[in-house]
């Protein structure tokens, strides 16, 4: 009998702050996992880099731009046997343009400290964890 292989799909996602607070984004009814809060972002094309496919994917799903400033660690998850992805999660800040909806059923701006009340992709809530935690060692040095 063949063996059904499953190829892990590599996908970018940004964490995109602005004024100190960061975009939310729940998924529309009509997408896998609908209702489910993610960050923005998609699956990497053949030739594209995780930064490059961020930038393509903001601008294509919400019409804004935004600048890259470091990678987080990814997460390897499996939604089934045939579905396994990578999520590569990028620090984003946003940069400019107005924000409109391709895709989305709804974006927010959210407090960081409020991230952990929405329901989350699975794959997203071990990125949700590190982004708070390196989130709060960062105030640390604002500290006067
Ligand atoms: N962009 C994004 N995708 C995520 C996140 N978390 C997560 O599980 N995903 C999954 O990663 C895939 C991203 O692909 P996409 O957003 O370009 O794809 P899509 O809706 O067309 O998905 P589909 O082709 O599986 O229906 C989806 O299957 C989505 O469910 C996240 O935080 N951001």
């Amino acid at each position: 009998m063949m063996k059904v292989m499953s190829r892990i799909i590599p996908v970018s996602c940004a964490i995109i702050l602005k004024e100190g607070k960061v975009l939310v984004a729940q998924r529309s009814e009509k997408m896998a996992l609908p209702l489910k809060w993610e960050f923005p972002g998609g699956k990497i094309e053949s030739g594209e880099s995780a930064e490059g496919c961020l930038m393509r994917e903001i601008l294509e799903e919400l019409n804004i731009t935004i600048q890259v400033i470091h990678a987080f660690p990814v997460n390897i998850h499996r939604f089934s046997k045939e579905k396994e992805i990578e999520l590569i999660p990028f620090l984003c800040n946003y940069s400019g343009g107005e924000l409109i909806l391709k895709e989305h059923h709804q974006v927010l701006w959210l407090d960081v400290e409020r991230l952990s009340e929405l329901d989350w992709s699975a794959a997203d809530i071990p990125i949700v964890k590190n982004f708070i935690e390196w989130f709060s060692l960062q105030n640390i040095h604002f500290i006067p």
